[in-house]
């Protein structure tokens, strides 16, 4: 088996990848991540996961590498993380009694084989109200985070129903990386 690279530096993934393996290094891809005007959410997502593969690749191409890219999706937007408080107290509102979209973009590359998939879910949230958007913006916890929440953290209470792999709102489906892993 080859050395696996995960090129991220999302400690969410990084735990996640330790269920499948303890046999790992970690390597964040800085990228850029500027959304082409009129691509899809699930192109965009699927080539960012590319890219950041690609980009650890290039250094070490003896190595199987795994990329990961995660946004919301709302009325055909692509929401990635906020810029600011403000700005992920706007999208916590707009989730507010609504269904979205949460597409996580997968890349496994090798000298030999290159996968790259897509895992999604649909996620529903209760009504929420304003105190309760403000009181979860200042816990910081939406800053670092596609869509601006956490559904392993505090944003956990706001969840109506979830339909598809939760793990892909995680940004990393361990259960299509394991499959995916089985043909290397
Ligand atoms: C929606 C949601 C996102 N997230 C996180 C997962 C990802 O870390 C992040 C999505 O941003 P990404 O740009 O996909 O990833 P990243 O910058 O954190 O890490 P890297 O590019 O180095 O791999 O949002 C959660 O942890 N929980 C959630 O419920």
């Amino acid at each position: 088996m080859k050395k696996i690279i995960l090129a991220s530096q999302s400690p969410r993934r990084k735990e996640l990848l330790a269920l499948i393996t303890e046999a790992f290094d970690v390597m964040p891809a800085d990228i850029d991540e500027t959304v082409t005007p009129g691509i899809s959410p699930e192109d965009y997502v699927l080539r960012m996961s590319q890219q950041k593969a690609a980009h650890i690749f290039k250094e070490y191409p003896e190595s199987l590498v795994i990329g990961c890219d995660t946004v919301v999706v709302l009325d055909g937007e692509i929401l990635g993380k906020p810029v600011d408080h403000q700005e992920a107290k706007e999208m916590l509102q707009r989730y507010s009694d609504r269904t979205h979209e949460v597409l996580t973009g997968l890349t496994l590359l090798s000298k030999d084989k290159q996968i790259t998939k897509l895992a999604q879910a649909r996620v529903t949230f209760y009504p929420l109200d304003e105190a309760q958007i403000d009181a979860y913006v200042a816990t910081n916890e939406p800053m670092d985070k596609a869509g601006a929440y956490g559904i392993q953290g505090g944003a956990a209470v706001f969840v109506k129903e979830i339909i598809g792999d939760y793990y892909a709102i995680v940004g990393f489906p361990v259960g299509l990386v394991n499959e995916c892993l089985k043909s290397f």
